[in-house]
């Protein structure tokens, strides 16, 4: 939920609505590294629960200004969730209160629904007499906030990519007509491997505004350092206001400073609304000029100088990785994003959706091969079928070249698909004649795909099979009309 505090100017400004002024200070420089990101405003540090509801405590994650975060077990699926309690301090508040129960009410709204790669899921609300609770997505790791601090900057490439995967993720949140209002770093949670940010999921949808459904706003909601202009005066709010935000949280994070600051609150608020920002390569070594243009686009203050949608957003971004504008750093491997670009390329998946599509680059196998290498053996059993994702391989039968395969193309798929036991030996030798990557997939991991997702593949198969058979069909009437 938005951490909330008072704006006397935001508190004094009429609201259309009627509502009242909601404005979270965020103060970006006292970012901690901790777990816990922000100071509870109320409430104190009861000892830990064991149990809330049917889950099993097993330690606190963090805490906002509303709510305590805890790490609980599952029983029922066998899985870890984070439950989010509101503290009952805070909703019985008598200035506040009624704000949070709605920020709670939000994102209860929310349940089943939200299910995308890069946003936590909300499996369960609960309300009791005593206590309400959300039931969430675990995701292992931080929040993006301690990756706002000059000294533990993350690489250019990665903060590109991860502006990418959000890029995609609330652009599939519009698509459900709904605007989160409170991207900022804290609301960004990072899975870590190995001290690495490995991946991120958006997350606190206690501010969003559900075009279709909410009838009266309450306006100003947000953070004060992330804020578009037409948020913080009030006016209609748009896909377009997001995305000044996640520009924001981008310019935080390539330079250590919000593309905003003033001395005061009030100063800030005059500045967002009419300085210029300060590029971010007058800020950080290595940040060239077209990273300046995609960043201060989405920072433009009036909506309309944005990108026009989510899609050219995020395509703007992929383009600073594909384009080799920002340094490679120490990631030296392929990016999800270069992934997941490659495979939207692919006829093979023309029908999949981006949730999907998502799906095959986090569960597939990706794989380089050097050329020369034998991908595959006649006479030898086989389970897994690949999908060329750069290079070309030679299929050779007989000691004949019968076919040269290209990106995009199904490799292996006769053995995958065949019947019966006996039947999954490769019936040609595959080589690479090019360095290879391909992405494979074996019964097993294709089996851990979603339905909707398995469902894709095998239509693409369908479409693979005829197309084939068509071409055999037109070889052998060729043959014949030439006897
Ligand atoms: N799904 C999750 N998995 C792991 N940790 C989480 C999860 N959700 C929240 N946390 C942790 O709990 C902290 C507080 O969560 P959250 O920001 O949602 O609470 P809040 O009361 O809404 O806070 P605020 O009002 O400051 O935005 C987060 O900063 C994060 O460290």
């Amino acid at each position: 939920m938005p951490s909330v505090a008072r704006s006397r100017r935001a508190e004094s400004a009429s609201t259309p609505s009627g509502a009242g002024a909601r404005v979270a200070a965020e103060a970006p420089h006292e970012a901690g590294a901790g777990a816990s990101s922000s100071a509870p405003a109320r409430g104190g540090q009861g000892p830990l629960p064991e149990r809330i509801g049917e889950y099993r405590i097993l330690r606190k994650l963090g805490e906002g200004a509303t709510s305590e975060v805890f790490l609980g077990l599952d029983e029922f699926h066998a899985r870890e969730v984070a439950i989010k309690r509101v503290r009952q301090a805070a909703v019985r508040d008598p200035v506040d209160g009624r704000y949070y129960s709605r920020f709670f009410a939000a994102e209860a709204g929310l349940v089943g629904r939200l299910q995308h790669p890069h946003v936590v899921q909300i499996y369960d609300a609960v309300t009791t007499a005593d206590e309400q609770y959300l039931v969430m997505e675990y995701v292992p790791g931080n929040t993006l906030r301690p990756y706002c601090r000059p000294d533990q900057l993350l690489p250019l490439e990665l903060i590109v990519e991860i502006g990418f995967k959000c890029a995609m993720a609330l652009g599939y949140v519009f698509r459900q007509g709904l605007i989160h209002r409170d991207i900022k770093p804290a609301n960004i949670l990072a899975m870590e491997r190995a001290g690495q940010v490995t991946d991120v999921k958006v997350s606190d949808f206690g501010s969003v505004l559900n075009l279709g459904a909410d009838t009266t706003q309450v306006h100003r909601v947000g953070s004060l350092s992330y804020m578009s202009p037409e948020q913080l005066d009030g006016g209609p709010l748009s896909a377009q206001s997001d995305m000044y935000a996640l520009g924001a949280v981008l310019y935080h994070l390539m330079t250590g400073h919000p593309p905003v600051e003033g001395e005061s609150q009030a100063a800030t608020i005059q500045r967002i609304m009419n300085a210029p920002v300060v590029p971010p390569s007058a800020r950080r070594h290595g940040v060239v000029p077209a990273v300046d243009e995609v960043i201060l686009r989405a920072l433009a203050k009036r909506p309309q100088d944005r990108y026009t949608d989510w899609d050219a957003f995020a395509n703007a971004l992929a383009g600073l990785v594909t384009g080799r504008l920002v340094p490679r750093g120490n990631l030296q491997q392929v990016l999800d994003s270069e992934r997941f670009n490659l495979l939207r390329k692919l006829p093979f998946f023309r029908h999949f959706d981006d949730v999907e599509l998502w799906e095959v680059v986090h569960q597939g196998r990706w794989q380089r091969y050097r050329t020369g290498h034998k991908l595959m053996a006649r006479g030898q059993p086989g389970r897994d079928f690949h999908i060329i994702a750069q290079g070309r391989v030679e299929v050779w039968r007989d000691g004949r070249k019968v076919e040269t395969l290209t990106q995009g193309m199904l490799v292996g798929e006769m053995a995958y698909l065949a019947p019966s036991k006996e039947e999954r030996l490769r019936t040609a030798d595959v080589v690479a004649v090019d360095p290879l990557t391909t992405l494979s997939f074996t019964p097993e991991t294709l089996a851990q795909l979603s339905v909707a997702c398995r469902g894709r593949f095998n239509e693409a198969f369908i479409e693979v099979l005829v197309e084939r058979l068509h071409a055999a069909q037109e070889a052998l009437s060729q043959h014949s009309r030439g006897r």
